[in-house]
């Protein structure tokens, strides 16, 4: 058989053979369909009846049960035990559902469906014993086929999930029309997914054209559909700039506010886990990790920024290995609400912050001597040893002073774990501080509604606004695009709203310091464990007692500092000194030099006598 090329000559090679090069040439191939359009339309009659099997399926069975029935028969009726042995293995199987039958059909796990297939079962094996004995046409044996196959039908055809794939079908056919009349000729849907908001689409385009072309004939796309006005995105596909993702929201989840629900459990959540700020439009969570690093929130006035940086202290509260400091200058009225939250009164004017910032550059040196110390690269925070999170409101209202100082720590905060959450209308340069980098550090930007559009660009970045990541058609507070670490699309997301009673009961739940309560004394956290400075001088429940006990370790004389004055700096108990004790010694960090007398291991000493069992050397 001879084959044509693309421009319909015929091509002397047969499929596949390969090109003068070894690249094989079948992409210029198309099969001919020989013998005119009778070919043409049985061709496309059986490939119907199988592309549209599962709709069909109750005819199939009709139709194989009177061939099955007649062929039985006819074998003779002595061959009634086949159908009924067909029939018990069936039904065996369906009541032990071994494992390879349930991974090719995990629906059989439905306690309907192992319902459906049993009647279904039963009646096909009764009915073909049967017409095995007296024959397929016997009697009423066609018009029990009949009313057994339209009640077996019934169900079987309202399935949900037939009737979704029904209606992906619709779409994918039906969508090379809605293409060309949106003007994105020759663009093929690949795959179609339908959830409880809409559905969402893989599509190809013409060879040639690029996926940005689908945002511009996004109108065009919606009036070609039918849709609403707004009920299309368009999100690119890695690794493929001739395909994009189609989403189309039938029924927006985020038309009403999505309201906040606290977390029972106090403080056992963990900042090394990402945490949940909102919803996206096709109902999943919005989860993103701030573990080392820097965030921004923009957008106008009235778009819900405070009520995002509420959503998120709320949920950094829930963490126990995070600690928290403010900074907000619309004279606290954000964050006054937290101070309990928090791990330092919050500073609401220049100078407090300035203080503040200060104490952040401090604790950042601190822990970087620290790492460096004990030859680690990276702050892994734990409850005794937290990630600190300077959240600043109206960053842009900062001092200069202030500002140098924050960028100082969003350039080297990060490994130490001493990061900024701000939130600013406007990231300009002004805004962000001449002469500084801070708004390039941040890995996390949240971009709520703008009232201009290159604002975008300001707050994500540049080129942001041409790859379809608008936000000045949001008509609701709280609705933002995230970007950052494996959030390089623009998804729609809402963030919880919170109300300033969940505001006041997250903070009373998640407490640090009850003395620290709106209004309360500052500085005043001098008493308990975690309280007071430690010995390192590092502001209390942040550097923590890990470092204090490193700084202990590390001053301790020759003869080593004992286990009572290591109890008194870090207020650790004897069996939680001793764990910390005992893993710095495993890390080959510390060493034991006497009974219940301990040191840092110093590069210019031999190791000393690990006395081995050693009581002291195992908490009691
Ligand atoms: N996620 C949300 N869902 C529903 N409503 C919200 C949400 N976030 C904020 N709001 C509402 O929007 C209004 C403005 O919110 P908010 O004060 O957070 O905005 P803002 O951007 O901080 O404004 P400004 O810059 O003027 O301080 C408030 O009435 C708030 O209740």
């Amino acid at each position: 058989m001879r084959r044509r090329n693309y421009r319909g000559a015929a091509s002397p090679y047969g499929r596949g053979r390969p090109g003068r090069h070894g690249r094989k040439d079948e992409m210029w191939i198309v099969p001919v369909r020989q013998g005119g359009d009778m070919f043409y339309v049985g061709d496309e009659f059986f490939r119907a009846l199988w592309r549209y099997r599962a709709e069909l399926a109750p005819v199939y069975w009709l139709i194989g049960c009177f061939v099955g029935g007649a062929w039985l028969h006819a074998s003779g009726p002595n061959w009634w035990p086949m159908p009924v042995v067909a029939g018990l293995t069936g039904l065996l199987l369906l009541t032990f559902r071994p494992v390879a039958l349930i991974s090719r059909y995990p629906l059989l796990n439905r306690w309907r469906v192992r319902l459906w297939g049993t009647g279904f079962i039963l009646s096909v094996s009764v009915w073909l014993t049967i017409a095995t004995v007296i024959g397929p046409t016997a009697g009423k044996m066609e018009l029990v086929a009949f009313l057994a196959t339209a009640t077996f039908a019934v169900p079987w055809l309202w399935r949900e999930d037939r009737r979704r794939l029904t209606k992906v079908r619709i779409l994918r056919d039906r969508f090379p029309d809605t293409a060309d009349a949106a003007g994105l000729t020759g663009a093929k849907m690949l795959s179609a997914i339908l959830d409880k908001w809409g559905w969402t689409a893989r599509i190809k385009l013409r060879r040639g054209q690029h996926w940005t072309e689908a945002i511009t004939a996004i109108p065009q796309l919606e009036s070609a559909f039918g849709a609403r006005n707004g009920a299309l995105r368009v999100e690119p596909v890695n690794h493929d700039a001739g395909a994009f993702t189609l989403r189309m929201v039938e029924v927006d989840p985020h038309s009403e506010p999505i309201e906040w629900a606290p977390r029972p459990g106090k403080r056992n959540q963990s900042i090394t886990q990402p945490i949940t700020v909102g919803v996206f439009e096709d109902g999943s969570d919005i989860s993103v990790s701030f573990l080392r690093k820097h965030v921004l929130i923009g957008g106008a006035s009235d778009s819900g920024k405070s009520g995002l940086l509420n959503v998120i202290l709320a949920r950094l509260a829930e963490c126990g290995d995070v600690a928290m400091w403010g900074i907000d200058l619309k004279e606290g009225m954000e964050l006054s609400p937290w101070s309990r939250a928090l791990n330092r009164p919050v500073a609401t004017n220049k100078d407090s912050a300035e203080i503040l910032l200060a104490a952040g550059v401090a604790e950042l040196e601190k822990r970087a001597s620290f790492l460096m110390a004990s030859g680690r690269r990276e702050w892994e925070p734990e409850f005794d040893a937290p990630a600190l999170f300077i959240i600043i409101d109206e960053y842009a209202e900062l001092s200069r002073k202030a500002q140098k100082l924050a960028d100082s720590i969003a350039r080297r905060g990060r490994a130490v774990c001493v990061t900024l959450i701000i939130a600013t209308q406007r990231p300009t340069q002004t805004a962000m501080g001449e002469g500084t980098a801070a708004r390039s550090q941040m890995q996390v930007r949240f971009c709520l509604r703008v009232n201009e559009r290159p604002d975008v660009d300001l707050i994500l970045g540049a080129g942001k606004l041409k790859a379809g990541w608008d936000t000045t058609m949001f008509d609701s507070p709280g609705k933002f695009f995230v970007s950052g670490p494996g959030m390089d699309t623009p998804r729609r997301g809402r963030a919880y709203r919170i109300t300033d009673a969940d505001v006041r009961a997250a903070a009373d739940l998640h407490a640090r310091h009850a003395d620290t309560g709106p209004g309360g004394r500052s500085e005043s956290r001098s008493d308990g464990p975690s309280g007071g400075q430690g010995s390192n001088g590092s502001p209390a429940g942040v550097s923590g007692p890990e470092m204090a006990l490193w700084a202990a370790l590390n001053d301790a004389p020759a003869e080593g500092v004992s286990v009572a004055d290591l109890r008194a700096v870090t207020g650790h108990g004897k069996t939680q000194l001793y764990r910390r004790l005992n893993a710095l010694k495993a890390q080959g960090q510390a060493e034991q030099v006497g009974r219940g007398l301990w040191r840092s291991r110093r590069a210019d000493t031999a190791p000393q006598g690990q006395q081995e069992g050693d009581p002291e050397s195992h908490p009691e």
